[in-house]
């Protein structure tokens, strides 16, 4: 037996030794060793029922009544992401106590009932129960704090969270009447207005010019193009096999769908410097630099810590803190400026623990906003890109983001920590969750005994 094969044996017979015993006795844990030890993290870092993720995948993200998932409904897609974080996993479809799906637009009871079909196509048993959450654009990362919560409240062990959106399917569109007595609440009268007209609001309010939202956008494509051309998006990326209709002849031709459709790599400013405004008249918001609308779904699969131990797993990301906050609905843009501290804070944390946000880019004036608010490196957010680039599928936005960053999370191994996703969302709030990396066991295993404080390293242990 070579060196490494010894020290792996070792490691895992220390492992057996100090993990957590499966009846969740809380007692030694076995975790990734990395950067900074607050000792706000010590107090939260001890639980053998610690929530953590498993796997964090979506589909590709097209645009939608263009892309190549514009004729595929949110049952094919959310079947995808449901069939490959189990197939992944290994994990029994059967063993999943609950599913809960975020999702925005489109009826909401036939939406739950979609969902449901989903987990028949992904070959998960009648038993195993499904709903839907509805937080607008934060919906998805909803769904995962929501299964979070029932995890940590023994309502089960395992849990399926996601989001699905189809964009061109179910168009974003007001029913029915408007409610007349709204003239008399300013704060409702927020509620009404298109998401455009708020990031108008946010530029004129807090003085983001044209030019520093269009080099904002530009940032977004080429740090997605970027990502996009070293592979990174295939870590997290299901490929997704449907069928595209010719919108003339209504013949239609089978795809493999892989990749996401709407990075521009070569934009400039200068080239979006020509774009009109979307929204009001001398405005500074652009096609160039607003989230495209999209199709897309993405799944994350949960678990305790004792059981993703007992079952072998590799542990992407350890659910730590979620916060929803509520703002003017005017200017909802703002909503990861209040909901980040939040969030950060009920962690333990500070902003500076922070080493990775994915702030989703509703706009370039909002994102760049809510950057310049909490005073945030720009190199920390978004290092792949974010929605301006790759899209914004709304209910499936706030798990693509927890994909994005987990997965971004363990390619960097030691050298990061714990991570944010943060949302605006329509009619005035932000949510925001923070999280933090399993660690690669395997490679920076550390045996940790949390009554004691007793860090064993790698080398003191073999
Ligand atoms: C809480 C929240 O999250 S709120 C957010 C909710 N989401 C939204 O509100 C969606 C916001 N976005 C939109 O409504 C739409 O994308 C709009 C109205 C801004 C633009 O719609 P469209 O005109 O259909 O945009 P589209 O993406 O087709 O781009 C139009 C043209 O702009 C130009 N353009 C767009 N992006 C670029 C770019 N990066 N570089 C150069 N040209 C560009 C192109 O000419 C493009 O046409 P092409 O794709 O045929 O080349």
């Amino acid at each position: 037996m070579d060196t490494t094969a010894f020290a792996q044996v070792r490691l895992s017979v220390l492992a057996k030794h100090i993990c957590p015993v499966p009846n969740g006795v809380q007692g030694l844990s076995l975790q990734g060793c990395s950067a900074g030890d607050s000792a706000a993290y010590e107090r939260h870092n001890t639980a053998d029922d610690d929530v953590v993720i498993v796997a964090a995948l979506r589909t590709p993200l097209t645009k939608a009544r263009r892309g190549g998932l514009k004729d595929t409904d949110a049952v094919d897609l959310l079947a995808t992401v449901f069939k490959a974080v189990l197939d992944r996993t290994g994990v029994e479809p059967q063993a999943i106590g609950d599913i809960v799906i975020g999702s925005v637009l489109g009826p909401s009871s036939q939406r739950a009932n979609e969902c449901r079909i989903a987990s028949f196509f992904a070959g998960i048993p009648e038993t195993v129960p499904v709903r839907t959450v509805n937080r607008q654009c934060s919906s998805g990362l909803q769904a995962i704090a929501d299964v979070a919560a029932a995890i940590r409240a023994g309502f089960y062990t395992v849990g399926l969270a996601g989001g699905v959106e189809t964009m061109s399917l179910n168009p974003m569109a007001w029913e029915g009447g408007i409610n007349p007595r709204i003239e008399n609440f300013p704060g409702a009268q927020g509620c009404m207005m298109p998401m455009g007209v708020t990031s108008e609001n946010v530029a004129a309010k807090f003085g983001i010019d044209r030019k520093s939202q269009d080099e904002f956008a530009v940032r977004s494509h080429r740090k997605a193009a970027a990502a996009k051309a070293a592979g990174k998006f295939k870590d997290e990326i299901v490929p997704v096999s449907t069928k595209v209709k010719d919108p003339k002849m209504g013949a239609e031709t089978p795809v493999v769908v892989s990749e996401d459709d709407g990075v521009r790599g070569s934009t400039t400013v200068e080239s979006l410097s020509g774009l009109k405004p979307a929204f009001r008249k001398n405005g500074t918001t652009t096609a160039g630099n607003s989230s495209q609308v999209t199709d897309g779904a993405a799944a994350v699969l949960m678990m305790t810590r004792a059981e993703a131990h007992r079952r072998g797993l590799p542990i992407l990301g350890i659910f730590r803190s979620f916060a929803a906050v509520g703002v003017d609905p005017s200017i909802m843009g703002i909503g990861p400026a209040v909901a980040i501290p939040e969030a950060v804070a009920r962690a333990g944390l500070s902003l500076d623990d922070i080493d990775v946000y994915e702030i989703n880019e509703a706009f370039a004036s909002q994102a760049s906003y809510c950057v310049a608010k909490l005073g945030i490196d720009e190199n920390k957010v978004n290092p792949n890109g974010g929605a301006i680039a790759m899209g914004h599928p709304l209910g499936a936005t706030g798990a693509r983001c927890t994909a994005t960053l987990l997965h971004e999370l363990r390619r960097r191994g030691r050298g990061s920590r714990f991570g944010v996703v943060s949302m605006c969302i329509g009619s005035g709030m932000g949510a925001a969750a923070v999280f933090e990396t399993g660690g690669e066991v395997d490679k920076f295993m550390t045996a940790r005994a949390v009554k004691g404080q007793v860090l064993l390293s790698k080398d003191a242990v073999v």
